[in-house]
């Protein structure tokens, strides 16, 4: 229970530290977050990382290495939109620049996720294209302005980078034209909403589509040959 701060002053209880609710609730959201990706299947080992960006512009991010299952809210730290971290010694995830830069490019962006599931690692490994495609699927519409599963969107593809500096720049060639975030091959996904509750919803549609098109590219390649020897 808190105690009355009149009372806590009168009887010399000391005061907690001055309160923020809002990072708090954003810490708490990144720490359920990491918990639920985890249960999936997404952040194997140390994978993966997780952002919120508060209605102050304050940016909460994963730090770097670390299980994201196993999170506490000790484990986000605050960086601004340069991804610098704003006190000394933290070191905020590898892959920071790519949320920041979602952020700096979507006024409306609230909460960045990166995964790393088996489905977005092994259908990126297996074609060379600029872009997966996805059609016909139900859950298509849990993205931004799609109401039918009677469409065809384009999940771009870009080669895997340790340079993130350089992997961002190919990346801001198609932030406008992506509707379902985008994949790093080889790597994971990016996906963002306007807030945790969407970006996990998003990532969560994202991830079942990549399995069902895993599940339906691999029975199309089983399709029984003759054995003629
Ligand atoms: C298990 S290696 C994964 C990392 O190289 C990276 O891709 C990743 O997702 C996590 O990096 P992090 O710096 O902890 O945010
Ligand atoms: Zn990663």
């Amino acid at each position: 229970m808190t105690a009355d701060p009149g009372i806590a002053r009168r009887e010399g209880v000391p005061l907690p530290a001055t309160e923020d609710v809002a990072w708090d609730k954003a810490a708490a959201s990144i720490v359920r977050a990491g918990r639920r990706m985890d249960e999936r299947g997404w952040v194997p080992a140390t994978a993966g990382n997780l952002s919120v960006r508060l209605a102050d512009g304050r940016i909460a991010v994963t730090r770097s290495g670390g299980h994201k299952g196993f999170l506490t809210t000790d484990s986000v730290i605050e960086v601004n939109l340069n991804g610098q971290p704003l006190h000394e010694g933290d070191r905020p995830s590898a892959e920071t620049l790519l949320h920041c830069q979602i952020y700096g490019h979507f006024p409306d962006a609230g909460a960045v996720l990166h995964g790393h599931s088996v489905a977005s690692t092994v259908l990126s490994m297996t074609s060379d294209d600029a872009a997966l495609h996805l059609e016909n699927y139900e859950v298509l519409k849990v993205f931004e302005g799609q109401t039918t599963h009677a469409t065809r969107l384009a999940v771009p593809m870009f080669a895997n980078d340790q340079n993130i500096p350089r992997l961002s720049r190919s990346v801001a060639l198609y932030l406008d034209e992506t509707k379902a975030g985008y994949i790093i091959r080889g790597h994971g996904v990016y996906v963002w909403g306007p807030d945790m509750a969407i970006a996990l919803a998003r990532l969560e549609g994202l991830e079942f589509l990549l399995s069902c098109e895993l599940e339906r590219r691999k029975l199309l390649s089983a399709i029984p040959v003759r054995d003629v020897t």
